[in-house]
């Protein structure tokens, strides 16, 4: 199922000892069907208190999250999420950490389905491994696994690459859009580096105080590279609008 994700108007306050914090205030934003959106903003603008909305770990006050199908119609889509730790049971193999997404299947189909995952991920032969015998990158790409082993027609990404140093970070990203273009999940992906945006989405929405200040369209074909003609340029535009928001005249939008 093809699903656009779709965040109206959310609202959300925690009360903290130190008074009331508001991540949230009235922010909506659509990711389109099968495309990789990124959200960037500033750190504590409330990229993960979005994203774990979305997932359904955390409540908005108001507002809603919905997502619609191919002709509109609402829809009730697989969601996978990854996180920017990879949360792997170090107790467990690599395919015993993959096979509990999908524990409700089959052995066989289990089995089969978290070989097919392995493939895609190029990490064949690492199915009986320990996270502790991974590196950083391997143990990351078997985070993607995990949350990809369901078939998720929507996947949420919290700083997924930040963990990681730079050489790792620039491979994950050619395996991650090859891995979207075989299996194109709705994909949103947060994060504080506009580079990194640049080079993985369609779109990117700029949040800050709460709101979605603006979308940037990211018209370059994949794969994209640093050097991919047009692309450095969007990044420093986006980049500026961040350090001079009051010159960039940016009006929040609703
Ligand atoms: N459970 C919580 N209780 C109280 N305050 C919280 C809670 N979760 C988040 N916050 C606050 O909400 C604000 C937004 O946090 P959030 O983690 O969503 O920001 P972020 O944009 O993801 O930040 P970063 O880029 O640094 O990860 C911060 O001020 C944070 O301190």
């Amino acid at each position: 199922m093809k699903a656009a994700l779709i965040c109206e108007s959310l609202c959300k306050t925690f009360e903290t000892p130190r008074g009331a914090v508001r991540p949230l205030q009235n922010l909506s934003l659509r990711a389109e069907p099968g495309e990789i959106a990124a959200v960037v903003g500033e750190s504590g603008c409330g990229k993960t208190t979005l994203l774990r909305i979305i997932a359904g770990l955390e409540r908005a006050e108001t507002g809603r999250v919905r997502f619609e199908g191919a002709s509109g119609e609402p829809a009730s889509p697989r969601i996978g999420v990854v996180f920017q730790e990879h949360r792997l049971f170090p107790w467990m193999t690599v395919r015993e950490n993959i096979e509990l997404a999908v524990r409700r299947l089959p052995a066989p189909e289990r089995r089969r389905r978290c070989g097919e995952i392995l493939e895609l991920v190029r990490l064949s032969g690492f199915e009986e491994a320990y996270p502790r015998e991974l590196s950083g990158g391997m143990a990351q790409r078997v985070g993607l696994a995990r949350a990809l082993v369901g078939s998720p027609d929507v996947l949420l990404m919290d700083e997924p690459f930040g963990a990681l140093d730079a050489l790792t970070r620039h491979s994950l990203y050619r395996e991650f859009v090859r891995v979207h273009a075989e299996r194109p999940a709705t994909t949103l992906l947060i994060t504080h580096d506009v580079t990194e945006a640049v080079l993985l989405a369609r779109h990117v929405h700029e949040i800050g105080g709460g709101r979605l200040l603006r979308t940037f369209d990211v018209p370059f074909p994949y794969p994209r590279t640093l050097s991919t003609p047009g692309l450095g340029g969007l990044s420093d535009r986006i980049l500026a609008t961040f350090l001079q928001p009051s010159l960039s005249g940016i009006q929040p939008k609703e």
